[in-house]
C-alpha cells in the first residue's frame, strides 16, 4: 500500500497551516575572529530580543524579535529543548517536520546541527528523542507497528548527492501523485537503535564537501540534509500506513566572498550556494504572503526538496545562527532580515514599531545612555512601546530623500579613502547634499504640520522630529577602536537616520511580491562577462525583494571593489571579466574615484542594461539571500 502523507489534507482543501518558528542563536563571542580587537557588535536583550549596533550610526542600534532568541551562554541542550523536541510528536501521526540551521559561515550552524560528542547538536538529540517516542508509542500499543529509517544528501552545486553511497551522480527530485517528494535512487536505511544511526551517520559525514575558507578551516560548501522517516503501519485491515518525515538541515554558509577569500571553484560554489538560499528566502516569502500564488520551490534543488516540509501543514523551524564579531557585521545584518522576513510566514506579523517618544527622552546625552540611565527596565519599555503601537498602528515616514541620502553616506565613506587633494570636490558636494537633505526635512516637516496624517501626537512639537521606537535603553554598543566615520559626524549630515533603523524591523519591505524569474537571474550570476547584446533585459523589480539598507549596503560594497581594488579584485565581481577590469583601472587611473556605480556607464561597453544586470548579479551573490 502506498504511503500516505497526511499533510496532503493540505492539497485537498483542510489546510491547518502551521507556524514556521524562527530562532535566532548567537555564538560566543570568539578572540580570533575579531584580530582588530573591535568587541561585539551585538548582543541579547532578553529571550526574545537582540539589539546590533546600526552601521550607519554607531550611537543608535537595531532590534529584532524573533520567537526565541538564544543568546551565547544558551546549551545545547535548551536549543533542542525550547525549539526542536516539540515538533517531533508530529512525526508519528504521519505530519513532516524541518528543521534549518541557516547563517553565515563560522556562526555556529554546524555545532547546532552536529555539535561535538561532549555537546550534541540538534542532530543527535532528535534522533534520539524519535526513537525515544517510538518505543512509548510501541508499549502503549494502539495496534501501529512503526519503523525508522535515514537517508543524508548533500546538495553542492545544485547537485543532488547521496552521502551513505558516495558517487558523483546528480539524484533526480520528483514529485509522486500526492505531491510528496522522492528522490528515487537514494539509499534509504532502516535503523533498528540510535547507535545504529551513529554507525551510519558519522561515516556519511566525512562525505560532505567541506573546504576551508578564510573565516572557517573546515567550511561547509553545500547544504547537507538528513532525513529521518517514520513510518507506521496498522497492524489489523485496513493496514494503513502513514509516513512522517523530518528532514534536519545544515545550510551552506551565506557568503561575503571578499570576507571569505574565495576565488575560482569557491565562488563557483558561493554562486549556486547563495542562489539557492535567496531561493529559499522568496519561497518563505511567497509563502508568508498567502493568497495560493506561485511559490517558487522548483527554482533551486534545496526547495524543491523540501516542499513538502516546509511551509503548508509541515511543522519548520528555522535557526538563524550569527556571530558577534564585528567581522561578521553585515553577513549578520543579512541573516537577521532573512530571520525576520521568514518568520511572516507563521503569520504572526511583526508591525513596524515607531512611537513619538518625548524630546526629553531623544536628546538623551550619549554620558546618559553610556550610563543606561533609562529609569526602567529595558524589557518593560519594549512592552509598552508595543502597547502603544498595537493601538496605533500608523507608521511614520521618515523626511528623508533616499537618493540624497544613499549619495551622502557613499561620499562620506568615500572621503575617507580619498588623497586630501581630491577631497575638495567632494566635500563641496557633500554640502550641496548637506543643503538639499535639510530642505528635504523642512518640507516633510511642514506637510506634518499641515496635517497630511503622518503626526500623531502633538507633543512633539519643538522636537527634532520622531523617533524610532527601539532606541536603545541599554548603554550603547560600542567598536573598541572604530576605523568608520565618526557618528556624531554621520548624525549631522543625515540626522533623520530612522529608514535604516526601522527597516529591519518592519521585515515587510522585503516582502514585496513582484515575480522573479530565477532561471533567467542565475545564468546572470555567472561570474563570466556577458556577452554584448546578450544582457537580462529584465532586471527592474528585483530590488523590492531586499531591504533598502542592505541593498544600499551592498552598493557601497561593491564601489568599494571599483574603487580600491586590485585587477584581481575587481575581476571577483561578477559579470567583470579581464578587459572591463582593465578599462575600469584605466578609468580610475584617469578620472579618479566612481562616486556611484552609475558611473560604470561611463566605461566603453556598459550600457545601462549591463549595469543594471552586474549590479543584481554582485548584489545577490553577495548576499547570500
Ligand atoms: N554555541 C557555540 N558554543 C561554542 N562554540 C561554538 C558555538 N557555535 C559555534 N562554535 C564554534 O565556532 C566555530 C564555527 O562554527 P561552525 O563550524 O559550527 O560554523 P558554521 O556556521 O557551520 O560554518 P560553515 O558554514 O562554514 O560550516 C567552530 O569551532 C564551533 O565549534
Amino acid at each position: 500500500m502506498a504511503a500516505q502523507r497526511v499533510a496532503e489534507d493540505v492539497a485537498k482543501g483542510t489546510k491547518q497551516t502551521s507556524r514556521v518558528r524562527v530562532a535566532v542563536r548567537l555564538r560566543p563571542y570568539m578572540h580570533k575572529q575579531d584580530q582588530k580587537g573591535e568587541g561585539a557588535c551585538v548582543r541579547r536583550l532578553d529571550t526574545e530580543t537582540l539589539e546590533i549596533i546600526n552601521w550607519r550610526n554607531a550611537t543608535e542600534t537595531l532590534q529584532y524579535q524573533f520567537d526565541v532568541f538564544h543568546g551565547e551562554e544558551t546549551t545545547q541542550q535548551e536549543v533542542f529543548l525550547s525549539s526542536v523536541k516539540p515538533i517531533l510528536p508530529h512525526l508519528l501521526k504521519g505530519q513532516n517536520a524541518s528543521v534549518l540551521a541557516y547563517g553565515p559561515t563560522g556562526a555556529g550552524k554546524t555545532h547546532t546541527m552536529l555539535g561535538s560528542q561532549e555537546q550534541p547538536g540538534v542532530i543527535p538529540r532528535a534522533v534520539r528523542g524519535v526513537f525515544n517516542l517510538v518505543k512509548a508509542k510501541e508499549r502503549e500499543d494502539e495496534g501501529w507497528d512503526y519503523s525508522i529509517g535515514m537517508s543524508y544528501l548533500e546538495i553542492y552545486n545544485e547537485k543532488v548527492l547521496d552521502l551513505l553511497s558516495p558517487s558523483a551522480q546528480d539524484l533526480p527530485i520528483r514529485e509522486d501523485k500526492d505531491r510528496n517528494i522522492l528522490i528515487p535512487g537514494l539509499t534509504h536505511t532502516p535503523l533498528s537503535s540510535f547507535s545504529n544511526f551513529h554507525s551510519h551517520f558519522i561515516p556519511a559525514s566525512l562525505n560532505r564537501t567541506t573546504a576551508s575558507t578564510k573565516l572557517n578551516q573546515r567550511s561547509s560548501r553545500s547544504h547537507a540534509i538528513l532525513l529521518i522517516k517514520v513510518v507506521r503501519t496498522q497492524r489489523n485491515p485496513p493496514h494503513r500506513q502513514q509516513t512522517g518525515k523530518l528532514y534536519l538541515v545544515d545550510l551552506a554558509g551565506s557568503e561575503d566572498n571578499r570576507r571569505t577569500g574565495n576565488q575560482g571553484i569557491r565562488l563557483k560554489e558561493s554562486g549556486a550556494i547563495n542562489l539557492s538560499l535567496f531561493t529559499l528566502s522568496k519561497v518563505v516569502d511567497s509563502l508568508n504572503a498567502g493568497g495560493g500564488g506561485r511559490v517558487p520551490y522548483r527554482d533551486s534543488k534545496l526547495t524543491r526538496l523540501l516542499q513538502d516540509s516546509l511551509g503548508g501543514s509541515s511543522h519548520s523551524v528555522m535557526i538563524t545562527n550569527i556571530a558577534p564579531e564585528y567581522t561578521y557585521y553585515f553577513d549578520t545584518f543579512t541573516a537577521l532580515n532573512f530571520a525576520a522576513k521568514s518568520k511572516q510566514i507563521v503569520n504572526k506579523p511583526f508591525v513596524r514599531e515607531t512611537v513619538t517618544v518625548p524630546s526629553v527622552q531623544v536628546k538623551r546625552s550619549r554620558k546618559e545612555q553610556e550610563a543606561g540611565l533609562s529609569g526602567e527596565p529595558q524589557k518593560k519599555k519594549l512592552k509598552d512601546v508595543k502597547k502603544t503601537d498595537q493601538e496605533e498602528p500608523t507608521q511614520l515616514h521618515s523626511p528623508t530623500d533616499p537618493s540624497v541620502l544613499n549619495r551622502l553616506i557613499a561620499l562620506e565613506k568615500l572621503l575617507m579613502g580619498t588623497p586630501v587633494k581630491e577631497r575638495l570636490n567632494m566635500h563641496r558636494e557633500i554640502q550641496e547634499l548637506k543643503e538639499k537633505q535639510k530642505e528635504f526635512e523642512s518640507k516633510a516637516k511642514v506637510l506634518k504640520v499641515t496635517g497630511n496624517g503622518a503626526t500623531r501626537n502633538s507633543s512633539d512639537s519643538g522636537s527634532s522630529g520622531d523617533s524610532p521606537l527601539f532606541r536603545t535603553y541599554l548603554p550603547p554598543l560600542h567598536r573598541k577602536q572604530s576605523t568608520a566615520a565618526k557618528p556624531q559626524k554621520q548624525q549631522a549630515v543625515v540626522p533623520p537616520l530612522q529608514v535604516s533603523q526601522l527597516q529591519p524591523l518592519q521585515q515587510c519591505p522585503v516582502v514585496k511580491k513582484p515575480s522573479v524569474c530565477l532561471k533567467k537571474k542565475q545564468k546572470n550570476l555567472e561570474q563570466s562577462e556577458v556577452p554584448e547584446g546578450k544582457e537580462n533585459v529584465k532586471d527592474t523589480g528585483w530590488e523590492s525583494h531586499l531591504d533598502k539598507s542592505v541593498l544600499d549596503q551592498s552598493r557601497h560594497k561593491i564601489l568599494q571593489v571599483l574603487n580600491s581594488g586590485s585587477l584581481k579584485d575587481l575581476k571577483g565581481l561578477q559579470q567583470i571579466g579581464d578587459k572591463k577590469a582593465k578599462l575600469i583601472l584605466g578609468w580610475r587611473e584617469i578620472q579618479g574615484c566612481f562616486t556611484q556605480l552609475e558611473d560604470l556607464t561611463k566605461i566603453e561597453g556598459i550600457t545601462a542594461k549591463r549595469l543594471s544586470s552586474f549590479i543584481k548579479a554582485n548584489i545577490l551573490s553577495m548576499m547570500g539571500t
